[in-house]
């Protein structure tokens, strides 16, 4: 198989960052900052970053990052960066071969503040380039809603291999999906999903678990015939998206069943296993550049899973220009079979609005 090494070093870095992320929120402090953008950021966040990072650059070192975070806040502030610290020494895989072949614990406090800093390559369309959100949907892992730890590698600008750490997900790949799943889901029983997906491979999903990577299973999209019974997802953000736009096009589409909203790239895990079917993210009026961190690794989970993903115009995500999907308007994301259908009526919402 293509990519394994890259593919179980990130399957057990987001595992493992996926536990801290979950320690943070059900310790009593979050250590929560608000960035210059106004959107928050957690001391898992941080946590998350650096120990992904430091777990790249252990098996891959010439490797890029572009990471979401960066260590300034901590070095600023000290209890902060003390809090942060204590976390990741204390966030280990139960399984001790599989916490060795992620490079172990970080060594310093120092080390974690360089690591986290190592997520500040500025992206491109040649060689290796990780891209990193510790944790997307911030606002909803804060609420014990949907969240994703996202890492994908992308290999000259085409993403390549992609992992999602979902610990607020159902195990279960078929579990009914209703607008309860974005809110207060915190996780319980049964909950905590892996992701992955290698270019040309198929996609899977295992339990989360605590150690050793658990069995995968095969995910694909719905078999959608009748577009008037998709269930289609969105953000729970009316800024991160046009909650107006999405409505119209789900009418325009014959699609009566109420919108699933939920924070982060949950999304395109929950329309890659079939448990959704469209992602919808239509732009919400303002300047906005999409980051590649959160796509890149919900894109290939898609795509291998059976589905198609471009912008809100039909045009393909250029992954390669930077940071940012600053060519490209929007998402759109759905089965193969009926894509062509939904970017139709994409279109002629958007050009109705012109
Ligand atoms: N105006 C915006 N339009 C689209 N996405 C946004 C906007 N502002 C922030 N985001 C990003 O969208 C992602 C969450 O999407 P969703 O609403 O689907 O969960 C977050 O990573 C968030 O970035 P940030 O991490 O900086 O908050
Ligand atoms: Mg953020
Ligand atoms: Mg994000
Ligand atoms: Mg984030």
């Amino acid at each position: 198989m293509a990519y394994e090494k890259e593919l179980e070093l990130a399957l057990l870095a987001v595992q493992r960052a996926s536990l801290l992320t979950k320690s943070v929120f059900s310790s009593h402090s979050k250590g929560t900052l608000t960035k210059s953008d106004a959107s928050p950021v957690t001391i898992g966040d941080f946590g998350a970053q650096a120990l992904i990072i430091a777990s790249i650059k252990h098996a891959f070192p010439e490797d890029e990052v572009v990471g979401e975070e960066d260590a300034g806040d901590l070095r600023a502030n000290d209890s902060l960066r003390d809090l942060v610290w204590e976390l990741v020494q204390a966030s280990k895989l139960e399984d001790g071969a599989a916490e060795d072949r992620i490079g172990g614990p970080i060594k310093s406090k120092d080390a974690m503040l360089n690591a986290l800093d190592q997520g500040d390559s500025a992206g491109g369309r040649k060689g290796r380039i990780w891209a990193l959100d510790p944790i997307d949907g911030t606002k909803g892992f804060l609420r014990g809603g949907q969240y994703a730890v996202c890492l994908a590698l992308m290999v000259d600008g085409v993403p390549t291999v992609g992992v999602l750490g979902c610990p607020n997900l159902p195990v279960d790949d078929k579990a009914p999906l209703d607008s309860s799943i974005g809110a207060d889901a915190d996780s319980g029983e049964g909950k905590g999903v892996l992701f992955s997906a290698v270019k040309g491979e198929g996609a899977q999903s295992r339990p989360l678990g605590k150690g050793a990577l658990q069995e995968a299973q095969k995910i694909s999209m719905s078999p959608l015939t009748n577009i008037s019974e998709a269930t289609f997802c969105e953000s729970v953000e009316s800024g991160h998206s046009n909650h107006g736009d999405q409505a119209n096009i789900a009418q325009r589409l014959g699609i009566t069943k109420p919108s699933v909203r939920m924070d982060s790239q949950a999304k395109y895990a929950s329309i890659a296993r079939g448990a959704g079917d469209l992602y919808l993210r239509l732009p919400s009026g303002k300047a906005y550049e999409e980051k590649i961190w959160d796509h890149a690794a919900g894109v290939v989970i898609v795509r291998e899973a059976g589905g198609e993903v471009t912008d809100a115009y039909g045009k393909p995500l250029d992954f390669g220009i930077g940071r940012t999907l600053k060519e490209n308007k929007g998402i759109v994301g759905a089965p193969k079979a009926v894509f062509p259908k939904v970017i139709e009526v994409v279109r002629e919402v958007l050009n109705a609005k012109a």
